[in-house]
C-alpha cells in the first residue's frame, strides 16, 4: 500500500548505475519505480542524467524532446502502472537546437505536471582536481518551478543549482514544504560539499531536502560521488546512501516541518526593510 496521509508520505531516491546505453537505463529506472511502489513509496526521485553518461560530448547525442521521447514515455507510463508521483532526475532535453539538463514530474496518471531546465550550469575550474564546463554543450534555463503532491508543495533544482542559496530562498517564500535536486557531484568536491549544502538548505528553509545521485562508477570520464541524502527541516539526515547502486525509502512526517517553524520562527523575523534583495515577481512557474 501506498503511504500518503495528511502528514506525509514515503520517498524513494534512486541512486542506480548510469551505463552508455540509454535503453539499459531507462529499463532499470523503470525496474526500480516498480520496486519503490512494492515499498509503498508515493514519490520516486531519480538521479540528475540518470539516462545517459555525464559528459559533455554526449549530451546532444542523447538528448530527446520533452514530452514525446522515449524517456519521457517510459516515465509517464511508469508513473502511471505504478500510480506514483515521479521526479524524473535530469535528461538532456533537445529543444529549438538547444540542449537543456532537464527534470520531468509525473503524477499518478502520467501526465508531466512540472519541468525544471537546470538554471545554474556546472562551469568550474580547480587547477589539480575538478574542471567542467557543462555551458560548453548545455543552455540554462530561466525559471524556478514547484509542483505540488497532495497539500505539500515542492521546489525543484538540479546539482550546482543547489548551491545557490537566493533560489531556495525563493521556494522558501513560495512556501515549498520541500525541495528536490537530482544531482552528481563528483568525488573531489562531494566529501566537503554535497552533504554540507543539503543539510544547509533545509536547515536555513525549514524543509525537507532531497539529493540523488547516480552511484559511482569509477571508470567513467566523470565519477560521481554518490551519497544520495534526505534530510529534515532540522537539518537532521533520515538516510543516506553509500556510494554504491542502491535505494533509500524513507518516511517523512511533514509535522516536522510545522512544529520547526513555529519553534524557531526565522520565517517572520526576518529584517527584509534592512536587506531583502530578492524580488520573486513571476520568478516561479507553480
Ligand atoms: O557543485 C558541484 O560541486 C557539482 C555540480 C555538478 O556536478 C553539476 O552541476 O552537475
Amino acid at each position: 500500500m501506498t503511504f500518503l496521509s495528511h502528514s506525509g508520505f514515503r520517498v524513494a531516491i534512486l541512486q542506480l548505475t548510469v551505463t552508455a546505453d540509454k535503453s539499459t537505463n531507462v529499463a532499470i529506472a523503470v525496474e526500480r519505480i516498480r520496486m519503490a511502489k512494492i515499498n509503498g513509496c508515493t514519490l520516486a526521485i531519480l538521479p540528475e542524467c540518470f539516462n545517459a553518461p555525464y559528459d559533455t560530448t554526449l549530451f546532444r547525442q542523447y538528448a530527446e524532446v520533452i514530452p514525446g521521447g522515449k524517456t519521457c514515455n517510459a516515465l509517464s507510463q511508469a508513473a502511471k502502472l505504478n500510480q506514483m508521483y515521479v521526479v524524473g532526475g535530469s535528461i538532456p532535453e533537445i529543444c529549438d537546437e538547444k540542449v537543456y539538463n532537464t527534470c520531468t514530474v509525473w503524477d499518478p496518471d502520467g501526465n508531466l505536471i512540472a519541468k525544471h531546465r537546470k538554471v545554474h550550469l556546472f562551469d568550474v575550474s580547480i587547477p589539480g582536481s575538478t574542471c567542467f564546463k557543462e555551458s560548453d554543450a548545455m543552455s540554462a534555463g530561466n525559471t524556478l518551478n514547484t509542483f505540488q503532491l497532495g497539500k505539500f508543495k515542492i521546489g525543484l533544482g538540479i546539482c550546482y543549482d543547489i548551491r545557490f542559496s537566493e533560489m531556495a530562498a525563493l521556494y522558501r517564500k513560495q512556501g515549498c514544504d520541500m525541495l528536490i535536486y537530482p544531482g552528481a557531484f563528483c568525488t573531489e568536491i562531494g566529501p566537503l560539499h554535497w552533504s554540507l549544502l543539503t543539510r544547509f538548505r533545509a536547515m536555513e528553509n525549514q524543509a525537507f531536502v532531497a539529493v540523488a545521485s547516480p552511484a559511482r562508477v569509477t571508470d567513467s570520464s566523470y565519477v560521481a560521488w554518490g551519497h544520495s541524502m534526505i534530510v529534515d527541516p532540522w537539518g537532521k539526515v533520515l538516510g543516506e546512501a553509500t556510494e554504491k547502486d542502491m535505494d533509500l525509502y524513507r518516511d517523512l512526517d511533514f509535522g516536522v516541518r510545522e512544529n520547526i517553524r513555529r519553534q524557531i520562527p526565522t520565517e517572520y523575523q526576518r529584517r527584509t526593510d534592512m536587506y531583502d534583495t530578492i524580488d520573486m515577481t513571476n520568478k516561479i512557474n507553480n
